[in-house]
């Protein structure tokens, strides 16, 4: 195996301790081109997609990406910002507060934003870390729920990157941070708020991507975290039995995914007499296609057409105070121990490393 150390070594003497924040990604521009760009990386993972790939790849790439691209490109064009892609564009605010917050706290840490799929990519980060002097790691995958087909596709990757390495860092990872009570507490904020100035809706609804069913059968935890997160966030905001619900939206193929869907759980509330319904997507650090456009327009118009009168989206936590805090108490839990960001710990870091492999290395040597 070719180490990437050996031909560019790892000499930084400025050791630092990085928290990495991980994103699914987005395409660059609302373009059939791009956004082929962008499906073709995301659906080739075989995290995503299991089918054994001389089965999946032809398919992928001579049925899927031709018809797909250029709807998908008119669902972003409806919801692109003039800065730029919803999810870039909110996951980047985010960052940047995260890392304003922590350094109040006290943190000297590189906080970097990173995107499973196109760019910033999550190699590009880390690469330039490693010649920084990256020694402690932390990632952060921004999926409240752990799924195989997410965050354990963003460990495969830096994986990936860290097995080229020669020096590699101390690595922690956060799974999943459902459970944080600082979490719910931001979720449920975010409805009551909303309630409290828009009216309350008669039905509360949490839609949550969705996941091919085999995948829960096999083992995947995400289903269960996607019930455990509505329940909480429903009794923290004191919500009846029967005046809110689950549903599972984005299905994509022909498989059965995870039940009950939401369109077709909103035709069942619309049909018992469900007027207007409030919907959350709590599964969503920050809004995306999925919220904006599958959610707020699409679902919205699928409500109104099955006898609803009316369809509120509960925007995502994006970069609000509440989310920057808990996310920064979740970074600095995780990091107990580290220089950085555990505030009592000394920076352990050897000084005059480059003038020792200087002297062994001598005159001579290029
Ligand atoms: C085909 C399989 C897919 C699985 C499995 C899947 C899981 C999954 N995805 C998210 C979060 C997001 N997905 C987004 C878009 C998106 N997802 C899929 C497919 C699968 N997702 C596709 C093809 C797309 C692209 C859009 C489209 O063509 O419909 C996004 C939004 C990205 C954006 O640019 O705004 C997010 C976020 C989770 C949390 C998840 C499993 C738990
Ligand atoms: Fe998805
Ligand atoms: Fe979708």
């Amino acid at each position: 195996m070719q180490f990437k150390g050996m031909t560019s070594p790892q000499h930084a003497t400025d050791e630092f301790t990085g928290v990495l924040l991980v994103n699914l990604g987005t395409p660059e521009a609302p373009t059939p081109a791009a956004v082929r760009r962008y499906l073709a990386e995301f659906l080739s993972d075989p995290r995503v997609v299991e089918l054994p790939r001389a089965v999946w790849l032809p398919l992928l790439y001579g049925v899927i990406l031709p018809f797909r691209s250029p709807r998908s490109a008119r669902a972003y064009a409806s919801i692109w910002t003039p800065q730029g892609s919803p999810l870039r564009v909110f996951s980047q605010q985010l960052a940047e507060d995260l890392d304003q917050h922590l350094a109040r706290l006290g943190c000297r840490v590189r906080l970097a934003l990173a995107m499973r799929y196109g760019a910033p990519s999550i190699a590009s980060v880390l690469d330039q870390w490693r010649d920084a002097g990256l020694r402690r790691l932390l990632v952060l995958p921004l999926y409240p729920q752990y799924s195989a087909t997410t965050s354990a596709s963003v460990f495969d990757a830096v994986m990936d990157q860290l097995k080229t390495w020669r020096w590699t860092p101390e690595l922690r990872w956060i799974n999943d941070y459902y459970q944080e009570p600082g979490w719910i507490a931001a979720v449920a904020e975010r409805i009551r708020e909303f309630r409290a100035s828009n009216g309350a809706g008669q039905h509360l609804l949490f839609s949550f991507h969705g996941l091919p069913q085999r995948n829960l059968i096999q083992g995947d935890p995400y289903f269960c975290q996607c019930q455990a997160s509505a329940r909480r966030i429903a009794t923290r905001l004191g919500l009846a039995e029967g005046h809110w619900s689950i549903s599972f939206q984005s299905r994509v193929g022909k498989q059965v995914w995870l039940q009950p869907y939401t369109e077709t759980h909103l035709a069942d509330l619309a049909s018992k007499g469900i007027k207007q319904v409030d919907v959350v997507c709590p599964g969503f650090a920050v809004d995306c296609l999925e919220t904006l456009e599958e959610i707020a327009e699409r679902a919205a118009e699928h409500f109104l057409a099955s006898g609803g009168e009316q369809l509120r989206y509960v925007p995502a936590l994006n970069a609000e105070a509440s989310h920057v805090q808990l996310l920064g108490r979740l970074i600095q839990r995780h990091g107990r121990g580290w220089p950085g960001l555990d505030t009592a710990t000394a920076e352990l870091a050897e000084p005059g490393r480059e003038q020792r492999v200087a002297a062994y290395r001598g005159p001579q040597a290029p």
